[in-house]
């Protein structure tokens, strides 16, 4: 079940799609199908009602109306048997004799129909249900059609004789006859109306049947139509959903300055869309590399900008910019110190171990200091062999003890192959209403003290 899910899930949009359309008309299919078999089967019942039971039905009635009037004619035979004078009898029941035998041909007719009609629709098929109760009601008819035409002799006889004197037993017997032949007619017309009444019923309880299961059938579809629509705008929603939010991500990080990160990479499956999404975490990547490229580029460009080449210290261009930043900071009320440091007699070092190991003596008295200042204080080369270290929220007391470390660092280290070097160092602190120019003019006077003092000392300004 699982595998079959996850399978499923792996299929592209439109396999989807078409699978389940495929359910949903193979569906409608059936549904069609059961329709036109149950549609074929209700017409045919309808037919068989239409062309059999209908005209049986009427059949029915129309013996039961010749009973009836069989009925009147006895009565009346009866009343005049009764109130007439017998010799006369044979002349006053004259018309009842005529309308017997008219009655009795009118019966035999519609018997006969009766039977053509059930013998048709068994020949042509029309009579599909109750075949053997249908052939039982055909034996029926024309036994009870042997019968009446006993009866209609016997009571023929009897019309005959009524004004004889020994008559009345031959009109008892005829009586009774009749009341057998009822009861024999009622029995039949009984069967008849219970056998076209159940068909009849058949049809409509198929018909019901048929509503009830074609009206579920299509709710049914309804129900797989609607949720086969709402799968398919889901999916794409979603589908778009996360390309979208992917391609959200990665203009955030880019409008953050940050390249784009495996967060930012779309992730959808092996549908339509997994190549718009494969297309576009390539663009991702290929931009995230660029990206990337660029910071490095933008960095080393920086680097480059703010550097001195030979020490690695800060250079001259970044010292302006930390200064006038400080400044505004120390202008507010945060301490602000700087110690500048000039290397004593580097021309000598130049002219007595060559230019290069000059540059030598350069990288390692800065190399000095930074290891010997802290964190927060930052180290500039001005030119030359000129340096400065600006610290930040430090008062005069505090650089002047850094400006005495950083002195005897550089004069005691003696370094293998390196003639061994010292500086003087001024120190001066941020006064307020002071100019830039004015505080580092003062630090740089300190080192022209410095150097007059003898060199390789501290002074503060
Ligand atoms: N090796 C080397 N020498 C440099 C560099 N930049 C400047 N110099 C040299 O540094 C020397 C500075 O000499 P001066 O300004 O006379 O100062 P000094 O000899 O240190 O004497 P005082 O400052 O008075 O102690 C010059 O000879 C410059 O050529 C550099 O990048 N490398």
């Amino acid at each position: 079940m699982s595998k079959g899910l996850s399978l499923w899930s792996f299929q592209s949009l439109s396999r989807k799609i078409s699978g389940l359309s495929s359910i949903l008309l193979g569906f409608l299919f059936v549904v069609i199908l059961y329709s036109v078999i149950k549609l074929q089967q209700i017409s045919m019942e309808m037919q068989e009602v239409a062309r059999i039971d209908f005209p049986l039905t009427k059949v029915i009635s129309e013996l039961e109306v010749l009973q009836l009037e069989k009925h009147i004619i006895f009565e009346q035979i009866r009343y005049k048997k009764q109130h007439k004078n017998k010799v006369d009898l044979h002349h006053e029941i004259a018309d009842e004799r005529e309308q017997f035998n008219e009655l009795s041909q009118r019966v035999t007719r519609e018997i006969r129909l009766a039977s053509e009609i059930i013998n048709n629709g068994i020949i042509s098929g029309n009579i599909e249900e109750k075949l053997d109760e249908h052939r039982r009601v055909i034996a029926m008819l024309t036994g009870f059609q042997q019968e009446l035409n006993a009866f209609q002799s016997s009571a023929h006889t009897v019309f005959n004789i009524l004004h004889q004197p020994d008559s009345d037993t031959h009109w008892e017997q005829l009586e009774s006859e009749l009341a057998l032949l009822d009861g024999e007619a009622i029995n039949l017309l009984a069967e008849i109306e219970t056998l076209t009444e159940e068909i009849a019923e058949n049809a409509v309880r198929h018909e019901r049947e048929f509503f009830y299961v074609n009206t579920a059938l299509g709710v049914s579809a309804l129900i797989i139509g609607i949720y086969l629509t709402l799968y398919i705008i889901s999916g794409f929603r979603r589908r778009v959903g996360e390309i979208q939010q992917g391609i959200d991500q990665l203009s955030q990080q880019i409008s953050e300055g940050k390249g784009a990160d495996e967060a930012a990479k779309i992730t959808v499956k092996t549908d339509e869309f997994a190549g718009l999404a494969t297309s576009m975490n390539a663009m991702v990547e290929r931009f995230s590399t660029e990206l990337d490229n660029r910071y490095e580029v933008e960095h080393k460009l920086l680097q480059l900008a703010t550097t001195d080449k030979l020490t690695g210290a800060y250079n001259r261009h970044k010292w302006d910019e930390s200064l006038a930043a400080e400044f505004l900071l120390a202008k507010r009320g945060s301490l602000l110190s700087v110690i500048l440091i000039d290397l004593d007699h580097f021309k000598k070092i130049n002219d007595n171990y060559g230019h290069d190991v000059g540059d030598k003596v350069l990288v390692q008295a800065i190399a000095l200091i930074k290891k010997t200042i802290r964190e927060s204080d930052l180290v500039f080369r001005l030119g030359g062999e000129e340096f400065a270290v600006l610290m930040r929220n430090q008062p005069l007391s505090e650089a002047c003890v850094m400006a005495e470390k950083l002195r005897m660092t550089l004069a005691q280290t003696d370094i293998k192959d390196l003639p061994k070097f010292t500086g003087s160092f001024g120190v001066a602190q941020y006064t307020a209403e002071e100019s830039i120019a004015s505080f580092i003019k003062r630090a740089d006077q300190a080192v022209y003290q410095a150097k007059n003092n003898g060199r390789n000392q501290v002074v503060k300004a």
